[in-house]
C-alpha cells in the first residue's frame, strides 16, 4: 500500500495476540513502516515487543486484524515472504566448534540466493575472524554473527530483536553504524530494544508499547515534543521560589524544589528561560548549576511510564532505559502530566521556599 507516495513495506492494523490461557498480549495496535524506514518498537519488559514481532515474521497466526509484509500475510503465505526478509536471532544457536565460515556456510545452504559467505561477513565486520570457532568469539563478535546470519538473503526487510544486548559501548556503536549503512542502502529495519538512546539515535520513527498497546509513536522528536522541557539551578541564598515572576505566567506546568536546587518544567522553554533570566538579570544575581534543555526520548520515556504506573497502579522496574540499565515503570503516552499543577503564581510547594 501507498501513503503519501511512501511504500509501505510493513502494514499492521488493529493487530491482535491472544496466548491460550486467554492472556491478550497485543491488543489492537496500528502502525506501518515505509521502504528504506528504520522503525523502533520500544517498550517495558511484557510490553509485547516479541509477541507482535513474531507475529510480523509469520512465526504465529494474529488472532484478530491485519499483518502484510512486503504486501503478503507472513503467515498463511510464508513462502512468498520468507526469501525477503532477514531475522536476527538472539544467539543463533550453531554448535560452538564450527568455525565462523563453517557457520555462515551452513546457515547459506538454507537460504535462497545467498550472499557469499565472505561478502557478509566483510558487511559485519567479521572478515579477519573468519577461521575463529564460535566459541572463541566475543560476545560482540557473536552478535555480529547472528547479524550477518540475518544478512545472508540480501533481506528487503530486517528484524532485529534487540540486536545490541549486552555488548559494551563500542560493540554498540560499531552495531549502530552498520544498522545506519544499511538502512542507507535501502534496507527496511524494524528493531525492538531496551535502549532508549539506540533508539532515539537510529529511528526515523518508533512506538512505544504498553501492555499491548501503541502509548506514543512518531519520530523521535515528535515523541519528546509532547513531553516537558526542563530548566534547572539553584536558588541564590537569600532567595525562595516565591521571589521569582509567578511561574504560571512564565508557561511554567510543574516544578520540584529540593533545598535549593529547582527543577521548572515547560513547554514553552523560550519563554520559561527568558522570564527566569531577565529576573535573575534584575535582581542582579547569578543562577548556579542553570541548565536549559529539551526531554530526551528516555526523560519521556520514564515519565510516561510513571504516569500509567500512577493511573494504573502498577510497579515500576520493568528495565528500559539507557545503556547503564536505567529501571523504568510501565507507563502509555497519553500526554497527562501527573504532577504537573497549574500554578498560580508564588505558592510553592516544599520545604525552604515561601510563599
Ligand atoms: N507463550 C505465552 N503464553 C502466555 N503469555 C505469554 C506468552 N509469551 C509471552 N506472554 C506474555 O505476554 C506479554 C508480552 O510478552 P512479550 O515477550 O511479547 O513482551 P516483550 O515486550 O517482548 O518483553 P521483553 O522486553 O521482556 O522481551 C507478557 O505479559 C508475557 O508474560
Amino acid at each position: 500500500m501507498k501513503t503519501n507516495g511512501h511504500e509501505d513495506v510493513i502494514e499492521v492494523t488493529d493487530l491482535r495476540r491472544v496466548y491460550g490461557g486467554g492472556f491478550e498480549a497485543v491488543r489492537g495496535i496500528t502502525f506501518s513502516v515505509r521502504r528504506g524506514e528504520l522503525f523502533a518498537l520500544l517498550g517495558t519488559n511484557g510490553a509485547g515487543k516479541t509477541s507482535t514481532v513474531e507475529l510480523l515474521e509469520g512465526l504465529a497466526p494474529a488472532s484478530g486484524g491485519r499483518v502484510r509484509i512486503l504486501g503478503h500475510d507472513p503467515y498463511t503465505e510464508r513462502a512468498a515472504v520468507r526469501p525477503r526478509i532477514g531475522v536476527m536471532l538472539q544467539e543463533g544457536g550453531f554448535p560452538s566448534e564450527l568455525t565462523v565460515t563453517e557457520t555462515v556456510r551452513m546457515w547459506a545452504g538454507c537460504t535462497s540466493g545467498a550472499r557469499p559467505v565472505g561478502e557478509a561477513l566483510e558487511i559485519v565486520g567479521l572478515g579477519r575472524r573468519a577461521g575463529v570457532r564460535v566459541k572463541q568469539l566475543s560476545g560482540g563478535e557473536k552478535r555480529r554473527l547472528d547479524l550477518a546470519l540475518a544478512l545472508l538473503g540480501r533481506p528487503e526487510v530486517l528484524f532485529l530483536d534487540e540486536p545490541t544486548t549486552g555488548l559494551d559501548a563500542e560493540g554498540r556503536q560499531d552495531t549502530w553504524a552498520l544498522v545506519r549503512d544499511l538502512r542507507d542502502q535501502g534496507t527496511t529495519v524494524l528493531l525492538t530494544t531496551h535502549y532508549l538512546e539506540e533508539a532515539e539515535g537510529l529511528a526515523d520513527r518508533l512506538a512505544i508499547l504498553h501492555e499491548g498497546s501503541v502509548a506514543a509513536t512518531g519520530t523521535p522528536a515528535e515523541v519528546t515534543a509532547s513531553q516537558p522541557s526542563r530548566i534547572s539551578f539553584e536558588l541564590p541564598d537569600g532567595y525562595f521560589l516565591g521571589d521569582l515572576p509567578p511561574l504560571g505566567e512564565l508557561g511554567v506546568t510543574g516544578h520540584d524544589v529540593e533545598g535549593r536546587a529547582v527543577v521548572l518544567r515547560t513547554k514553552e522553554l523560550q519563554r520559561a528561560a527568558t522570564g527566569v533570566l531577565l529576573w535573575a538579570e534584575r535582581a542582579r544575581v547569578e543562577l548556579r548549576r542553570l541548565e536549559v534543555r529539551s526531554a530526551s526520548l528516555e526523560e519521556a520515556f520514564l515519565r510516561i511510564a510513571r504516569e500509567t504506573a500512577a493511573r494504573t497502579g502498577t510497579g515500576a522496574g520493568t528495565g528500559a532505559g539507557t545503556g547503564a540499565g536505567t529501571g523504568a515503570g510501565t507507563g502509555a503516552v497519553a500526554g497527562a502530566v501527573a504532577d504537573d499543577k497549574a500554578l498560580t503564581g508564588t505558592k510553592a510547594r516544599k520545604d525552604g521556599v515561601s510563599a
